[in-house]
């Protein structure tokens, strides 16, 4: 069988900046993938190829086995994007005929407000719902044809934790029925709680792909950072050190095992003062996943 999405050897370039910079992936049917990346990784622009919305500038992209255009044309695609709005006066149940009317074979209306929780709301304005219930009408606008793949570019953004919870409530019961999700997120929790596979993206690159405990793993690293009298020189080859960086009079060890990092140290004898060991924090983490893939 065709896989949901195949992207081999893709590019996009926007002037001097390559927003995607040579992509394989390759991703089955009812598989559920979080896209986890910084700010201007490409995500965006990856999923809006997937929707034909931009031409890869190098490579091939196809959605079940067509290309994008051809897959959005036959209804197989649902996209809930960045920035879409609907006219303040109109009615839930109004948007989501809307948008059936524009497919073939839709989702029951009854079935699409359960699924995106909007029952209660249905007859509700826009602009008198919440800001949760209205990133679910945008779930349900990408729903209502009855896609076989969903792109969902940061569908959770701006949502309180409640919200944000009953979004992928909504999201489960549709993937419960088999279909395939790429949803974009910075959130390296969110990827690991709701997609069975993490693929990471920055710099335009994959740099890693795997489950959410393997990425967890691969991101876990700490940062140990001090004082020092005297020089950091052979720092970087204490064990569980993988890189040193220098910033102001602190100097920062990034380390992938800081337990065997600190006995080191102690037992260089170099005079160090205001020890702090801290999480990797996603941005360092991306930084220890990109340098270990020796892509920077
Ligand atoms: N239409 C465009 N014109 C010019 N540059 C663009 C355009 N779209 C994206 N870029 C640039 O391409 C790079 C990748 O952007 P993209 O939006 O794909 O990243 P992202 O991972 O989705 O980031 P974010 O999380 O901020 O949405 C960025 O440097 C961005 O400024």
């Amino acid at each position: 069988m065709t896989q949901a999405v195949r992207l081999a050897g893709v590019a996009k370039t926007y002037g001097p900046v390559r927003a995607v910079d040579g992509i394989d992936l390759s991703i089955g049917r009812g598989e559920t993938v979080a896209l986890l990346g910084p700010n201007g990784a490409g995500k965006s622009t990856t999923i809006n190829m997937l929707l034909g919305l931009a031409e890869p500038g190098e490579g091939v992209i196809e959605v079940f086995g067509r290309s994008p255009h051809e897959a959005v044309q036959a209804g197989k695609v649902g996209a809930m994007l960045q920035e879409s709005g609907f006219a303040a006066n109109a009615r839930v149940i109004e948007i989501i005929e809307l948008a059936r009317a524009l497919y073939k074979h839709p989702l029951p209306t009854a079935e699409v407000l359960a699924t995106a929780e909007l029952t209660e709301v249905a007859r509700r304005r826009v602009d008198k719902l919440s800001g949760g219930q209205t990133q679910r009408i945008r779930f349900a606008f990408a729903l209502a044809g009855n896609p076989e793949l969903l792109l969902l570019d940061e569908p959770t953004v701006a949502m309180d934790v409640e919200s944000r919870q009953s979004f992928w409530a909504a999201m489960r019961r549709f993937t419960a029925t088999g279909r395939t999700v790429l949803f974009a997120t910075h959130y390296l929790a969110e990827a690991d709680d709701y997609a069975d596979r993490v693929v990471v993206m920055a710099h335009g690159k994959v740099i890693a792909d795997g489950s959410g405990s393997e990425i967890k793993k691969m991101a876990g690293g700490r940062t140990m950072s001090f004082r020092l009298n005297g020089t950091g020189d052979g720092l970087a080859d204490l064990p569980g050190v993988t890189a040193v960086e220098v910033r102001g009079d602190r100097i920062l060890l990034r380390c992938d095992d800081s337990d065997a990092a600190v006995q080191a140290l102690i037992h260089s004898g170099r005079a160090y003062r205001d020890l702090e060991i801290t999480g990797a924090g996603l941005e360092a983490a991306f930084l220890t996943l990109t340098s270990a893939n020796g892509k920077e």
